[in-house]
């Protein structure tokens, strides 16, 4: 395998205690919550900006005409404990991004709150890895900004190149990398860490067969280590095989929320 050439720094911090609270309690608290995206639609020839038009608004105490609002996700509540690995899934469209985006607190409610015992991170299709950049400073840098030290970084970096597999090609820019390999990386980096409270969304599904498994597997041991999982996905096996809970969204409310076997055998038959 390849080594780390990269030279860190000697730093010293107090390691992070491991995450000892008792599986039952509450992680994530999702009270009546509503997001609403408002989007600026391009203004038609009619509606252009010119001072009469404007004045024309301003008198009839119009907004501007071209904003639309899409209410994204409707008065949703439900709670997690830790332990729970929940399995988000409904059509396209009916909110199960932006309902993980909001628990990540990306973005901010129109109603109600979200309410999270320890810091969620987001491992979505388009995590922040920088393409110019090799693995290997990839690896460095997104280590480094989930708060690992340097030392915590060197010890870990052997693992995260085997677990993701990509061998050789850490060593070279990750614009080379086939979408499998870029997202085989991410969910190594991101997993080599103990999450409170870890939301993936689809980053699994460009992996194959072998790598399901073993990020099914590192998904058991998060669970087993007291954090909260969250996993969108469009494939039902993997959703039925790793979560122990299932909320099925539709048309931004929660349609069913229960034992996975159940909610998937609802959500087929429509
Ligand atoms: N940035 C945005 N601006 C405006 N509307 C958005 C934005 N992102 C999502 N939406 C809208 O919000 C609704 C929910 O979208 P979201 O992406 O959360 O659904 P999803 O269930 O994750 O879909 P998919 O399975 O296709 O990924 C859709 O109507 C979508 O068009």
């Amino acid at each position: 395998m390849a080594e780390m050439t990269e030279e860190l720094p000697e730093v010293t911090t107090t390691p992070k205690t491991p995450l000892d609270a008792p599986t039952g309690t509450p992680t994530v608290i999702v009270d009546d919550l509503h997001i609403v995206y408002r989007v600026y639609a391009k203004a038609t020839d009619h509606e252009k900006g010119n001072a009469v038009n404007a004045l024309m608004r301003l008198l009839r105490r119009q907004g501007r005409p071209q904003m639309t609002e899409v209410h994204a996700v409707k008065g949703v509540s439900f709670v997690a404990y830790h332990g729970d690995a929940i399995g988000i899934v409904g059509r396209n469209g009916s909110g199960k991004s932006t309902l993980m985006r909001a628990i990540a607190g990306l973005l901010p409610p129109h109603q109600g709150a979200v309410y999270t015992d320890g810091q969620p991170s987001l491992l979505g299709v388009n995590a922040a890895l920088m393409r110019d950049l090799t693995g290997e400073r990839n690896i460095i840098l997104g280590c480094l900004a989930m708060g690992m030290s340097p030392a915590e970084v060197r010890k870990k970096y052997d693992e995260i190149v085997d677990f993701s597999g990509i061998d050789e090609f850490v060593k070279l820019p990750m614009s080379t990398y086939s979408s499998g390999m870029g997202a085989r990386l991410r969910f190594a980096i991101s997993s080599a860490k103990t999450h409170d409270v870890l939301l993936i969304d689809e980053a699994l599904a460009t992996g194959d067969r072998e790598f399901r498994k073993k990020s099914q597997e590192r998904i058991k041991q998060i669970r087993e280590s007291a954090g909260t999982v969250f996993l969108v996905s469009h494939d039902h096996k993997v959703i039925e095989e790793t979560c122990n809970r299932v909320i099925w969204l539709h048309k931004g409310k929660i349609k069913m929320d229960g034992d996975p076997a159940e909610v998937m055998a609802a959500y087929h038959k429509g």
